[in-house]
């Protein structure tokens, strides 16, 4: 027996089998009734000396054993349904032959056993048969009948009976066109022992159902030395497939039939069909079953099993037509996994799990055999693969091919060394019904699982004693083990004991044990599993022809038919994916189980995601309102502060005018107090806005709020200033040489200061609108719409923005005022500056006129203190006004800044005119402020730079008036 490393098989050269002698068969065991003691079979119904035709293609078969000491010729019948024995339909043609070396079939059920002891096969020739066959029990004689057995096997085993004649492969598909169908042609011809009288032929159909469950069949291998030719007829030897006869009319010769009997020509298809199809489709139904084949070495076993890749043989041509049926069966879902291993010297070697040809074999762990109530024996632990495709299948098995011991033999080029298993695990349950949505999303199928294991198995040849010593160590396990085979199946009986173990006739535990081979073997030779067995055998008409092995052979397989006994059921379904290692290896539900559990975590999965996006949305929401609410309130605030703003600036410039107004022929006055009244016009509010308060903090920080400047404010602190006092302050803000000086760069030095600061409000400003814009853009241009959001809000915004571009126009058009000013007081303070130089240059007299009015003013300038008769504030900015406006007529200098004050007045009159004016006050203001500027806007204004870069009359300006 060789191995293919791969598929297609590798050629390799055609050898003769050996032509020596080779170990003897197991010694059956005498039996019970010696050859002398043998009865005539019981007259039979179908007695064969009436049926057998005259037609029939082995019309005598001239025993050598017929002088034997048999009592009676058996005679072999050929059923009439066959088409073999027209002349009587409805009966069994029946050839008797002796089986002399046969066993005992057992006796149970009605069954008869032959002759124990027998010597020889005993061929009868129909002359010399009985009218009617002896029944077999009588023990010289064995009645073979070809008859239609009702079968798994042969598809009746069900109720159906097919005829024989249908039977005969008549659709054995083509190697190349391998049909897939359940009826595919198979043999039939169940070689069963039959009751020869007509009680016996009243077996129940059970039992021959049970016979047919196992079919046996034997191949003829071509033999090299014909030429190429496949004579009929081999020396002695003779094979007619169509009656699945084999003939040998040597020594112990006689007629065999079989199940099937394979001529050379015909090659591994028909082989299959015949043998092995039905098995197949019956696994994939739910039925263990077992093919193996037995032969000596260099007889086929191995091209039959795996055959080439012009001829495929049974195991590539069973993973067809399982995959055939899992296709033509929608209804049902499929698992396939799939297992290889070998028995090589009594050990047992993983095929899929050994290391690739290139690297040293990698230590396996020792593969045990144990056994389970519903497993039967299986190997531990066994690399299993799961399989999806034919390919796949192909594959793996090819892999294991290739690890598997073979070797060069005088008989084999590359003798199999070992016995190797492939072990494919169907499992199969009902699919959910597709309209059945409940039952889809649980997974759960109306049926459990089905699990049943088509063992093929593809035996080490029997062997001479080789000159090697490793292939001698070889040969002794291979033939101890098959050796043992055949003591088993020689003595297999229904017989168990108390505790179920196989047990002979005799009440002997068969010897399973004793070898690897056996123990795996054991489920299936207990009848648990349908069996097919293929005998191989090679005819030779040389004188060196192994015809004693040959015999062996036949012997083997007509042990096998008559011994076995299999009550192969369907699996049971199981249920649930628990339940001990059985329970745990139901893959399909395993699977179903972990599936639905994987859904669960999935949906749970799915319902945590929803709830974390749920909560990042709101979260997102929420911080997008937030940054809305920030951005409004921000915008509130920007909006309040301007206003703000604007009503401080609106009342400074009310302020102004009327001070300007009272005060415009007191230039000095006027200055110290138009910072004062910037800084404290609503009380204690600076001219700038909250931005610029700590800026101008510094300059302010020492003025106080006066008296004239609470036209508009509650400041009750205005009347401690009695007849216009300032406090030192104001002292201070007069100068030193009470010119105003000091109180002019502070104006400037605050005035700038504001001026950054409304630059960096004004930044701020536009930042945030260019933000504002942004954000509404973006809204709107990806569509987020706030849930609070409405159509409405959008005008809103826009007048927002307007308003807020406003706004920087207006804080503009600040700025500009102020830089003007900037410009206008810096040239008062030149001016003032070169008229005090001129004056006192040129009227010395006049410095002290000043200092005389200097007294005069004296509470003004020196005494912040509160005078006895505080005057009203109205009063006291009358009389500062008089008090400036006499400085100013006795000064140059004075005369310019009265120039200034006009000046300023004007800018804030002009500033009002320009419509920023909105109260009934301010326009109060206005026109009195209108009238002073007409009094003074008669005057000249000398040394007012009218090219000063700060300040261009000719501007459109709100300051032009
Ligand atoms: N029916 C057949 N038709 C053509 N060639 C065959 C046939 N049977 C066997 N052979 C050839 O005979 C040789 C031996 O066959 P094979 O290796 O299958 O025998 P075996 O029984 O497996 O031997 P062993 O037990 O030593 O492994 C191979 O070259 C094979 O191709």
């Amino acid at each position: 027996m060789a191995s293919m490393s791969a598929l297609p098989q590798p050629s390799r050269p055609v050898t003769n089998p050996p032509t020596g002698s080779l170990p003897a068969l197991p010694n059956p065991k005498p039996r019970r009734s010696t050859p002398g003691s043998e009865t005539p079979r019981a007259a039979s119904p179908y007695n064969t000396s009436k049926l057998r035709t005259p037609s029939s293609p082995k019309p005598s078969l001239k025993s050598p054993l017929s002088n034997s000491n048999s009592t009676s010729n058996l005679s072999a019948a050929r059923s009439a349904s066959s088409g073999r024995a027209p002349s009587s339909p409805d009966k069994s043609l029946r050839r008797t032959i002796s089986i002399a070396s046969f066993p005992q079939p057992p006796k149970a059920g009605g069954r008869p056993s032959t002759a124990s002891s027998l010597s020889g096969i005993q061929a009868a020739t129909p002359s010399s048969r009985p009218a009617r066959s002896s029944r077999l029990s009588t023990g010289t004689t064995s009645s073979y009948r070809s008859s239609k057995t009702p079968s798994l096997l042969n598809g009746s085993g069900e109720g159906k009976f097919i005829s024989s004649a249908d039977t005969r492969d008549p659709d054995a598909s083509p190697a190349h066109s391998r049909s897939s169908s359940a009826q595919g042609s198979c043999s039939t011809s169940a070689t069963t022992f039959e009751d020869a009288d007509d009680t016996a032929s009243k077996s129940t159909t059970k039992q021959k159902e049970i016979k047919g469950n196992v079919i046996v069949s034997v191949r003829v291998r071509p033999d090299n030395n014909s030429g190429g030719e496949t004579p009929r007829n081999h020396g002695e030897w003779s094979v007619d497939g169509r009656q699945s006869l084999i003939s040998y009319r040597g020594k112990e010769g006689g007629d065999y039939y079989y199940d099937n009997v394979f001529n050379p020509m015909e090659n591994n298809a028909k082989v299959y069909d015949s043998a092995a199809k039905r098995l197949v489709r019956r696994v994939m139904e739910g039925y263990h079953g077992t093919v193996f084949a037995y032969g000596m070495t260099g007889t086929g076993k191995t091209f039959s099993m795996q055959g080439t890749a012009t001829s495929p043989g049974v195991i590539p041509l069973a993973i067809t037509d399982i995959f055939s049926f899992i296709r033509e069966t929608p209804h049902r879902e499929f698992l396939l996994r799939v297992s290889y291993l070998e028995i090589y010297n009594e050990k047992i070697n993983d095929l899929l799990s050994a290391s690739s040809a290139n690297g040293p074999a990698a230590p396996q762990e020792e593969i045990k055999l144990r056994e389970d109530s519903k497993r039967g024996v299986y190997a531990t632990p066994l690399k299993e693969e799961i399989v999806q495709s034919p390919t796949q299948l192909l594959r793996v098995i090819a892999r294991g091919d290739h690890a598997r011991r073979t070797s060069s033999t005088q008989f084999n080029a590359r003798s199999s060394r070992s016995h190797a298993v492939v072990q494919i695990v169907v499992e199969s349950r009902e699919r959910v019904p597709s309209g059945n949505s409940q039952d889809k999303r649980s997974g759960i199928a109306p049926g459990g699982v089905r699990v049943s294991t088509l063992s093929l198995i593809d035996l080490a040849g029997s062997e001479r004693a080789a000159d090697d010593k490793e292939r001698r160590t070889e040969g002794a396990h291979i033939n101890k083990s098959l050796l043992t085979l055949g003591t088993i199946i020689s003595r297999l009986s229904e017989n168990k004991d108390k505790q179920g173990n196989p047990m002979d006739r005799d009440g002997r535990h068969l010897p399973y044990r004793d070898s690897k081979l056996t123990r795996l073997l054991q489920p299936a030779l207990s009848g648990g599993s349908l069996v097919s067995i293929l005998c191989t055998i090679q005819l030779t008409s040389s004188v060196n022809a192994n015809t004693g092995e040959t015999l062996n052979t036949m012997k083997f397989a007509a042990r096998a038919k008559n011994n076995i006994v299999s009550h192969a059921k369907k699996a049971e379904e199981a249920y649930g994916g628990g339940g001990g290692d059985s329970g745990s290896r139901v893959l399909l539900e395993r699977y179903r189980m972990e599936i639905q559990a994987l859904r669960g975590q999935l949906d749970t999965q799915a319902k945590f995601q929803a709830e974390k996006e749920l909560k990042w949305d709101e979260q997102q929401y929420e911080k997008e309102a937030q940054a809305r609410h920030e951005e409004q309130v921000l915008e509130m605030q920007l909006a309040r502060t301007a206003l703000k703003e604007r009503i401080e600036h609106l009342n400074r410039l009310i302020l102004s005018s009327k001070s300007t107004g009272v005060n415009n022929h007191n230039s000095l006055s006027t200055f110290g107090r138009l910072s004062r009244m910037s800084s404290t016009d609503s009380g204690v509010r600076s001219l700038r806005s909250s931005a610029s308060q700590s800026t101008l903090s510094a300059v302010h920080s020492s003025m106080r709020p006066i008296s004239f400047m609470s036209v508009n404010s509650n400041d009750p602190s205005a009347l401690h200033y009695p007849g216009g006092s300032f406090g030192p302050e104001d002292e201070e803000d007069l100068g030193e040489f009470g010119d105003g000086k000091a109180s002019l760069q502070r104006q400037v030095t605050a005035l700038q200061a504001d001026l950054s600061d409304k630059n960096r409000y004004i930044s701020t400003l536009e930042r945030r609108l260019l933000q504002a814009r942004r954000s509404s853009h973006t809204r709107m241009s990806v569509g987020v719409k706030p849930a609070n959001a409405t159509i409405a809000e959008q005008p809103d915004m826009i007048a927002l923005v307007r308003e807020k571009d406003m706004e920087i126009n207006e804080l503009r058009l600040q700025l500009d005022d102020k830089d003007r000013m900037l410009a206008a007081l810096r040239s008062a303070t030149r001016h003032r500056d070169l008229a005090a130089v001129t004056n006192e240059s040129q009227s010395p007299e006049l410095k002290n006129k000043g200092d005389s009015v200097g007294e005069i003013d004296g509470p003004i300038r020196t005494s912040g203190l509160p005078t006895d008769k505080p005057e009203s504030p109205n009063k006291r900015a009358f009389s500062g006004s008089s008090r400036a406006s006499r400085v100013n007529d006795q000064t140059d200098g004075g005369k310019n800044m009265d120039e200034v004050s006009r000046l300023l007045d004007e800018m804030i009159q002009g500033r009002m005119d320009g419509g920023h004016a909105n109260d009934r006050s301010s326009m109060n203001v206005k026109s009195v402020t209108s009238e002073s500027r007409r009094e003074s806007s008669s005057a000249e204004v000398p040394g007012l730079n009218p090219t000063a870069p700060s300040w261009d009359p000719s501007l459109s300006s709100p300051f032009r008036g």
